[in-house]
């Protein structure tokens, strides 16, 4: 299992402008590899300032966003377009400002999609998406160049929340309800098919994270804090903030 490594940037503004800038160069290795890219989007405030920082790098222009697959990690269960969703401000953000093949944009199902009001149907409906993009062989799931994650202060990722009956789903994608955060009902990747992914970013900006940081680095176990149940196939990079970094161990530090 590759170990985890982190790098801290002075403050939550300038964390956004250096996941952005490492996200580009992410985009563009991998199109010179492969020919194409994919990425794994996630929620809330920090992943929100990350795209809309992508958004105004004059770098992103040299990224063929038609050739790019995005995905979504979890999504609030809730009518499309609401401005709750994931969906909704990754587009406001910068979705709708590069020029993405909209055959290659995958949102998860919203609350009044075709699968109707049902997050167990829209997460299988999920499941059949990702299942239809993976690669010939045993994969159930397509290859995905880079995942982003949140951290909430609980230490959940995506909306797998601590001690939630999900840990014991072994599907591909979940549907939540009960979630801690709101809104309650969600669909999130489980801990297995976020691990698919070849490298995994973990974002987290502000003091209220620093407890769940520094545990999921300790070695908590994954039912309990969900963030430390991630592991990168290739990296696992935790990318902070002073404040969220307070108390990652000592040996893992490289604070900037
Ligand atoms: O749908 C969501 O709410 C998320 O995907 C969730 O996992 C989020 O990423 C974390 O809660 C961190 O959110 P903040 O950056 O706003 O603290």
């Amino acid at each position: 299992m590759t170990e985890a490594s982190v790098a801290v940037h002075a403050d939550p503004d300038l964390l956004a402008q250096a996941v952005a800038a490492r996200l580009v160069v992410k985009l563009l290795d991998a199109q010179a590899e492969r020919g194409q890219a994919s990425v794994v989007l996630t929620g809330g405030r920090i992943a929100a300032a990350v795209y809309r920082a992508v958004g105004q790098l004059p770098a992103r222009d040299a990224v063929d966003w038609s050739r790019v697959d995005v995905w979504w990690g979890d999504e609030r269960f809730l009518p499309g377009g609401d401005p709750e969703r994931n969906e909704t401000q990754a587009r406001a953000a910068l979705l709708d400002s590069v020029p993405l093949d909209p055959a290659r944009v995958h949102p998860m199902p919203a609350s009044d999609g075709p699968a109707g009001d049902d997050p167990e149907a829209a997460a299988a409906g999920y499941a059949r998406e990702l299942a239809a993009a993976a690669r010939p062989g045993n994969a159930v799931v397509p290859h995905f160049d880079v995942l982003m994650l949140g951290v909430g202060e609980d230490g959940h990722v995506a909306s797998v929340f601590p001690e939630h009956p999900v840990h014991h789903d072994n599907r591909p994608v979940s549907a939540v309800r009960g979630s801690p955060k709101p809104p309650p009902v969600r669909t999130t990747l489980t801990l297995p098919t976020i691990n698919t992914a070849e490298e995994v970013w973990l974002i987290a900006a502000g003091a209220d994270k620093a407890r769940a940081v520094g545990m999921a680095l300790a070695g908590a176990g994954p039912v309990q804090l969900p963030a430390a149940g991630v592991r990168g196939v290739s990296r696992t990079l935790w990318l902070l903030d002073r404040a969220a970094a307070a108390s990652v161990p000592p040996r893992l530090r490289s604070l900037r």
